[in-house]
């Protein structure tokens, strides 16, 4: 039977957490990827991996899924072993995205997009109109887009249908390696936007690997630091991650300039600011209340004073100098 075209008929979670615990990798020429990993995910978290190459993060994603076989440890999806489960039948609950997307060059966009369904056994019309929802959700007009072939589109938007294809079967996890680094700079600063908009809407549980620290701060909610062997340095939200590295592996890792970058991950809040000063503030360049540190910091370089003001509802709140500003880029000294 079938019910609503466009939603689950087995009504599961949208997302569920995950769960490493204690996994090892040791492939079969002796190399140890990954000694002994232990990793929780929250459902709806979005998680990034970042490390140097070779330091076993695509082996972790792929121990997820199955596609590598863990030489030791669990691994849980929500309370499910996922040892334990068929990997083909595992596989349709977790959507996966790798660089340059993997698309079926001979099938057309909606064909692509329409495959776990099919192996699902949807009908037709519920297919469709599952499809048509994905291709709008990522930002494609599916009269436009739906009939093109792969190498019809721009590199952004073959990313765009590798991730609505990821999305078809409504899985409970997406794991992403690499997802925007084939694209150029630009086309992937807005596709992250597009896709943490996409991620407020669907709020899946992800986990992402990348190689790019801005790409992690931007988009973690907690950020992995991995050293070779998967040792885990550190788990922590970006803020955390750039304001206290837990060793100097990490902070040799999060680069000299990890001042600025925790500026633009540090809100502005009524406890980091100075009261406002007798007199008249009028003349100070404003920024409001819950912007980050960073606009406040790119205000104050390009005006001539040495303090901004910060508001809420256009009355000032408190002001910041910048000392006060360059220093909580480094809250530990
Ligand atoms: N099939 C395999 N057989 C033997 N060793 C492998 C195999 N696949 C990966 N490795 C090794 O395991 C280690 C981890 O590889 P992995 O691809 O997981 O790292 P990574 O952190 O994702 O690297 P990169 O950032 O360069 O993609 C590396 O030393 C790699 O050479």
């Amino acid at each position: 039977m079938d019910v609503t075209p466009g939603t689950t008929n087995d009504a599961g979670p949208s997302a569920a957490s995950i769960t490493l615990d204690g996994i090892r990798k040791r492939y079969p020429d002796g190399t140890e990827a990954v000694r002994e990993l232990s990793l929780e995910v929250k459902a709806g978290e979005l998680v990034v991996l970042i490390g140097p190459s070779g330091c076993g993060k695509s082996t972790v994603l792929r121990m997820i899924n199955r596609l590598i076989e863990p030489t030791a440890g669990r691994i849980l999806l929500g309370d499910d072993d996922v040892t334990e489960v068929d990997p083909v039948k595992l596989r349709r609950r977790i959507g996966y995205v790798i660089q340059n997307v993997g698309l079926f060059p001979h099938q057309t966009v909606s064909a692509n997009v329409a495959t776990v369904p099919g192996l699902l056994g949807w009908s037709r019309d519920r297919t469709r109109q599952r499809v048509d929802e994905l291709l709008e959700l990522v930002g494609l007009d599916p009269a436009q887009f739906g009939r093109r072939y792969p190498h019809e589109l721009s590199g952004g938007q073959r990313q765009r249908v590798g991730v609505a294809r990821a999305l078809a079967a409504d899985p409970v996890v997406l794991l992403m390696d690499e997802p925007f680094s084939a694209v150029d700079p630009i086309v992937r600063t807005r596709l992250q936007e597009e896709f943490l908009r996409l991620q407020a809407e669907v709020r899946k549980t992800i986990v992402l690997v990348t190689h790019d620290l801005d790409e992690a701060v931007r988009l973690g909610d907690r950020i992995a630091v991995l050293s070779e062997g998967g040792t885990l340095e550190q788990y922590d939200s970006p803020a955390a991650l750039l304001g206290a590295p837990a060793s100097a592996f990490v902070r040799e890792f999060v680069g000299a300039d990890r001042g600025i970058r925790r500026l633009a991950v540090t809100p502005l809040t009524r406890e980091v600011l100075d009261p406002v000063p007798a007199g008249d503030t009028a003349d100070l360049p404003a920024v409001p209340l819950g912007g980050s540190a960073y606009d406040a910091l790119a205000v104050l370089l390009t005006s001539a004073t040495e303090r901004v003001v910060v508001t809420e509802d256009d009355r000032p709140v408190g002001v910041l100098d910048r000392q006060r500003l360059l220093a909580l880029g480094h809250p530990e000294r």
